[in-house]
């Protein structure tokens, strides 16, 4: 059941800040939480690790050997395995075609400058886990890395019964170089500080429940983060052309995510919105997480009937959200006015799943609002850069006098000094 409301100025308006004060209430809970988890493991270390996940998961943290991935794979159809290899393809070629790369070249001093790209050193992934499988997510997550070229993967998963053969099976495809059973905030925790055999990491990227999310976010400066992905969300802008089985299927894949996820759609189409409030009535009979569907739309859900499709965008670019499809006679045409969104789906036949598994660009997006200021996950978060500088005798010394002139206006003496003493008469090297 979808709550209806016509847009007025102050009704959308006011039901978007109750949707927010919600996500804040369960937020500022999780975070005591959290807080507490993580100092608990930089304390103690190990331990601390091992106490969480038993109470939490029922199960100790412990590493994936190699037999085990290759008996997991092993263990996959050949459907599965081929879906996974073409879902890894795609993502690979997606980031290869993103790949910043070396650069150098002279610059109007006749010097050479440039950049040089190298991946990260150590990288962990953590793959959700608790109430669902995500092969997916281990290829979203470790394929861009690979492309990066990061020296060593540490994948972090929930050891639960969705720690599977299919998961198991991506990590191997992706390539990741270690498999860790252990999740939720302890495992942002153990890999922020380090913990028994589960290495400190240079960064942490990956989605995850609330408790995760808020992890990452306190962790960051201790290693780095790719962004705040929590709980998912889908906002999709239809009018009156748009298939009402459509736009309801794809506001449920999202919502069946979890308890917090958040479902929303703006049209200039009271009739659509009716037509759409009913079909998600009717399929949610016969889907499996009904129960996690329903209340996300409770809590998380609306439709907002807007005026124009304008005000549809300004409204999406105000709630920033992770998904955003566009339904409508001309999807393309809105595409200008959008601003704030993880990614864009255009027209019916690019629904939000498809991303989710098999275009190439990442599903690891930012949600609750970060669409604002963070990009989606890809090669770029797993590579840093290094400038380079190389001047011979006569590109240095056109510029000389200049570099002195700054130096001197800064009172930094010896700056100034390192320039004049290269082009002074210097007693010879055997002088010294
Ligand atoms: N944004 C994205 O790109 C993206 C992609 C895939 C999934 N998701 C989201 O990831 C989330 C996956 O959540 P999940 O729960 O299935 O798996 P998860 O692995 O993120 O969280 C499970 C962990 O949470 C911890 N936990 C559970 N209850 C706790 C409590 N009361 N106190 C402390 N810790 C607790 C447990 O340690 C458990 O291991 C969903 O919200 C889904 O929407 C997001
Ligand atoms: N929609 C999720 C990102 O919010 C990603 C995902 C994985 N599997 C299915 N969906
Ligand atoms: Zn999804």
């Amino acid at each position: 059941m979808l709550e209806i409301i016509r847009a007025d100025g102050t009704s959308e308006k006011n039901k978007i800040a109750a949707m927010r004060a919600r996500a804040a209430e369960v937020s500022a809970d999780v975070d005591r939480a959290v807080a507490d988890i993580l100092s608990n493991v930089m304390e103690n270390g190990f331990a601390a690790v091992r106490e969480y996940s038993l109470r939490f998961d029922k199960a100790e943290p412990r590493e994936i050997s190699r037999e085990e991935l290759d008996a997991a794979y092993a263990s996959c159809s050949p459907e599965l395995i081929g879906a996974m290899e073409r879902s890894a393809a795609n993502i690979r070629d997606y980031n290869e075609h993103l790949l910043t790369r070396t650069m150098e070249w002279r610059s109007p001093d006749g010097g050479v400058v440039g950049r040089v790209v190298r991946g990260l050193t150590r990288v962990g992934i953590y793959v959700p886990g608790g109430t669902a499988a995500y092969p997916s997510s281990v290829l979203m997550n470790a394929v861009p890395a690979k492309v990066a070229g990061v020296e060593e993967i540490v994948m972090v998963t929930p050891p639960t019964e969705n720690l599977n053969s299919a998961v198991l099976a991506a990590a191997r495809i992706a390539g990741v170089d270690r498999v860790i059973a252990v999740g939720g905030a302890q495992a942002v925790a153990a890999l922020t500080y380090g913990a028994g055999f589960i290495p400190r990491v240079d960064k942490l990227v990956g989605p995850g429940n609330a408790f995760v999310a808020a992890a990452k976010r306190m962790a960051y400066g201790k290693l780095d983060i790719d962004m705040v992905a929590g709980p998912s969300e889908v906002l999709v802008i239809a009018d009156g052309s748009a298939n009402p089985v459509y736009v309801a299927a794809d506001l449920l894949s999202q919502a069946e995510h979890d308890k917090l996820a958040s479902a929303v759609l703006l049209t200039t189409s009271m009739e659509l919105a009716q037509a759409v409030d009913k079909e998600i009535i009717r399929q949610t009979g016969y889907l499996s997480r009904s129960e996690i569907m329903e209340a996300s739309l409770r809590d998380f859900g609306c439709a907002i009937v807007c005026d124009t499709l304008d005000g549809c965008a300004a409204l999406a670019n105000e709630i920033a959200p992770e998904h955003l499809e566009i339904v409508t006679e001309d999807p393309r045409a809105l595409l200008p006015a959008i601003r704030n969104a993880g990614a864009v789906f255009l027209g019916a036949w690019s629904p939000e799943p498809l991303g989710d598994y098999m275009a190439g660009p990442d599903h690891v997006l930012p949600t609750s609002g970060t669409a604002r200021f963070f990009s989606p996950l890809s090669v770029d978060s797993f590579l840093k850069t290094m400038s380079v500088i190389s001047y011979e005798r006569e590109q240095l010394a056109p510029v000389k006098d200049q570099i002195i002139a700054l130096a001197e206006a800064e009172r930094l003496t010896a700056h100034a000094n390192a320039i004049r003493v290269r082009f002074e008469d210097a007693p010879a090297k055997e002088e010294f």
